[in-house]
């Protein structure tokens, strides 16, 4: 395949020296940012933020109409109100030296210092990768000669929200430097492009795509190999004041030498250690989501990324997700029923916005170690740690790594001597998928594909499986689906996923629980629950979509459940503020965005209303005024997951407003995929 464009690479050689001289400026331009922020800036948790002309934050409250400060950090870069922005002058350097304005314009902050590369330096291969937001693209570097990753983000026609959030994916990844992070090596595009390339290492597997492999079983020296590249990744991130808050398998990339690294800093966001700037609840993608998020927390730190971490030690032992909710509300109730529910201290400490929604009427006990009694005691004392639903029981990734799991026998092998797998990512194994629906077998789907695929269809590790094992005790047989470990799809069987054994969880006994729930008895329902209908019957909406055809139809109607966090929230500490339409009506919403057209626009179109549907399903609610407990989010506006808040006079109704909506983007998916294979 030819080059991305036909600009000369002439061009960036010439650009060296203007390179310098950004870099030269690039000191005053954030000294003279800061000082253009010095004014306060009103946040949501009701307190004032003062940007310091030194460079530091400080962060006031309001009590009793008294102005009392209460917090003084070092400015962060990202955190702070017009972060993104640099001056005129600085923005009319970085347009001269080749970056487009709309880019220089609102995210010149993230590029400085930086020249963007032309794409007639490389040669796109083939994509390797399909994000929410990005299409990724195996590319040879034809300059310096190497194989990289293209990531290709889509902007809502340049909109300055998505190009904030992307500037802020840059920013952190250029400040983070660490064997087990994805570097960024570059940026693609010109004065007149609308587009942006992020130009990566190249990354030949991810975890999800290894782990759904039927040919791979992993060891535990493997899996303590990969657990600790993780845990260090992480620590990096932690002590760079990074919050990642999408750790799941498809972000963790590994490569033929068997080095893991964290990517898809889409979601990540700097944070204050004392928590008080306020950031939004709606990350992580929902199976690794901590219960605390799922609670509406705006004040956290560090435990997020770590109970999505204990998350993925357990579905590394035990071969499938272990908390695979289908909706917000079940996914706190799978948590609770694994972890068991919260003591009353926890719920006084954290004083979370939905507690009063949430908190079970019952207790449950908690059932972690029953769970994972077949693993190593020091395996189970750290998932114990990470798992634990208060997040200040979950310690620290560096506490984790000094953790007797990783100085036990099995040691963690060295990444050097794990085996070279053929490219295995989460793509492959929803091509898998897809082939095996083709070939028609949907009710028993799972064994008939994991045969088909072992026999047919697999890409074959280059290792046997049985050799893998020899490195030693091999850890569990793999029960993954090819769905598994994506959030983005539902499970067809659910059977299958609660089959662990001695898990605690199973499909049919969720289901009635969910109902009961709905009717009011697991939690109780807010006496403002009238506009709240639609999401009510999200969850049988989708479990009947479950059987649907095709493997993309299940990706996209499992984020019409909101189940993967959303970027389009404004960044910064403007976090939980409703976006993308915040004061609209669904039917406006709908017109807006019928009103763009042509193939792309409608393309984008289609994936905006996705999300913007998820965020009409999970309704504001003012809280200071309505919430029963009067607990506000530190904005006052607070986000309920549907499922639990409907109306149940109109299920009916919402039933079939659901099935119409799920049947018209399964049309609209099938047309996506067909227009994609025609490409
Ligand atoms: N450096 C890389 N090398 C190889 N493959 C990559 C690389 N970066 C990303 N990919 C592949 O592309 C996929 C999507 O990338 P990424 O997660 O960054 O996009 P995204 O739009 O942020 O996705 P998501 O919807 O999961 O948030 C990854 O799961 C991975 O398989």
């Amino acid at each position: 395949m030819g080059c991305l464009c036909s600009k000369s690479s002439a061009v960036e050689d010439s650009n060296e020296s203007t390179s310098k001289k950004l870099q030269s400026s690039s000191t005053r331009a954030s000294e003279l940012n800061v000082l253009r922020l010095s004014s306060s800036k009103r946040v949501e948790s009701g307190g004032d933020v003062k940007v310091k002309s030194n460079g530091s934050v400080q962060l006031y409250d309001d009590q009793n109409g008294r102005k009392k400060k209460v917090e003084k950090h070092e400015l962060t870069g990202i955190d702070h109100p017009g972060f993104g922005r640099v001056p005129k002058a600085i923005e009319a350097e970085q347009v001269a030296a080749g970056w487009p304005a709309w880019l220089s314009s609102v995210a010149g902050e993230a590029i400085k210092g930086w020249i963007p590369r032309s794409a007639t330096t490389f040669e796109r291969l083939h994509k390797i990768g399909q994000g929410t937001y990005s299409t990724v693209y195996k590319a040879r570097d034809v300059t310096n000669q190497k194989i990289v990753a293209l990531k290709r983000v889509r902007f809502d026609n340049l909109d300055p929200e998505s190009v904030k959030f992307m500037a802020r994916e840059i920013h952190i990844l250029r400040r983070l430097d660490h064997p087990n992070i994805i570097k960024l090596e570059g940026l693609i595009t010109s004065e007149t492009s609308r587009s942006l390339y992020l130009v990566f290492e190249y990354m030949e597997h991810d975890l999800t795509g290894l782990a759904s492999n039927p040919t791979i079983k992993f060891s535990e020296p493997q899996l303590k190999c990969y657990m600790r590249q993780l845990l260090s990744g992480l620590d990096h991130c932690h002590s760079h004041g990074v919050l990642h808050r999408d750790i799941k398998g498809s972000n963790l990339l590994i490569d033929n030498n068997g080095v893991l690294k964290i990517a898809d800093f889409g979601l990540a966001n700097v944070f204050d250690s004392h928590h008080n700037i306020p950031l939004t609840s709606r990350v992580v993608t929902l199976w690794y989501r901590p219960p605390e998020l799922l609670l509406g927390a705006n004040h956290y730190g560090v435990a997020v990324d770590l109970w999505s971490t204990g998350c993925i030690l357990g579905e590394l032992y035990t071969g499938r997700p272990i908390l695979p909710g289908k909706t917000e509300v079940e996914q706190l109730h799978r948590i609770f029923k694994l972890c068991g529910s919260p003591s009353e201290d926890y719920w006084l400490k954290l004083r979370l916005p939905h507690s009063t929604v949430f908190k079970p009427p019952h207790h449950y006990r908690r059932c972690v170690a029953d769970t994972f009694k077949e693993y190593s005691s020091t395996a189970l004392k750290l998932i114990e740690t990470l798992l634990s639903v208060d997040p200040s029981n979950r310690g620290t990734a560096a506490a984790a790594l000094k953790s007797e799991f990783f100085t036990s026998e099995p040691l963690p092998c060295d990444p050097s001597s794990l085996p070279k797998y053929p490219p295995s990512k989460e793509i492959d194994a929803k091509m898998r998928d897809e082939a095996s629906r083709r070939q028609g077998t949907v009710g028993d789907r799972e064994q008939k594909v994991g045969s088909s695929v072992r026999q047919e269809k697999a890409p074959r590790a280059v290792v046997s499986t049985k050799d893998n094992a020899d490195m030693g005790a091999s850890v569990q047989q793999k029960h993954y689906s090819f769905s598994k470990n994506r959030s983005e799809l539902s499970y067809p069987h659910r059977e299958h996923v609660s089959g662990i054994a001695g898990f605690p969880h199973k499909q049919s006994e969720d289901a009635r629980e969910m109902e009961n729930n709905a009717s009011g008895h697991f939690y109780k329902r807010p006496s403002h629950s009238g506009p709240l209908a639609p999401g009510s019957g999200w969850a049988r909406g989708v479990k009947e979509v479950d059987n649907g055809p095709t493997v993309s139809n299940r990706v996209n109607l499992s984020k019409l459940s909101g189940l993967v966090a959303s970027r389009t929230l404004t960044s910064e500490d403007q976090e939980t503020k409703p976006v993308p339409f915040p004061n609209r009506k669904p039917i406006e919403v709908r017109k807006s965005l019928e009103a763009t057209s042509g193939s792309e626009s409608r393309r984008r179109r289609d994936k905006k209303r996705i999300v913007d549907h998820s965020q009409i399903v999970n309704r504001r609610v003012p809280t200071e005024k309505s919430t029963p407990d009067g607990h506000g989010s530190s904005g006052n506006k607070i986000y309920m997951s549907g499922p639990l808040l409907a109306s149940s006079n109109n299920m009916d109704q919402m039933l079939k407003d659901h099935d119409r909506k799920i049947q018209e983007f399964s049309r609209r998916a099938r047309g996506e995929k067909v227009r994609a294979q025609r490409k």
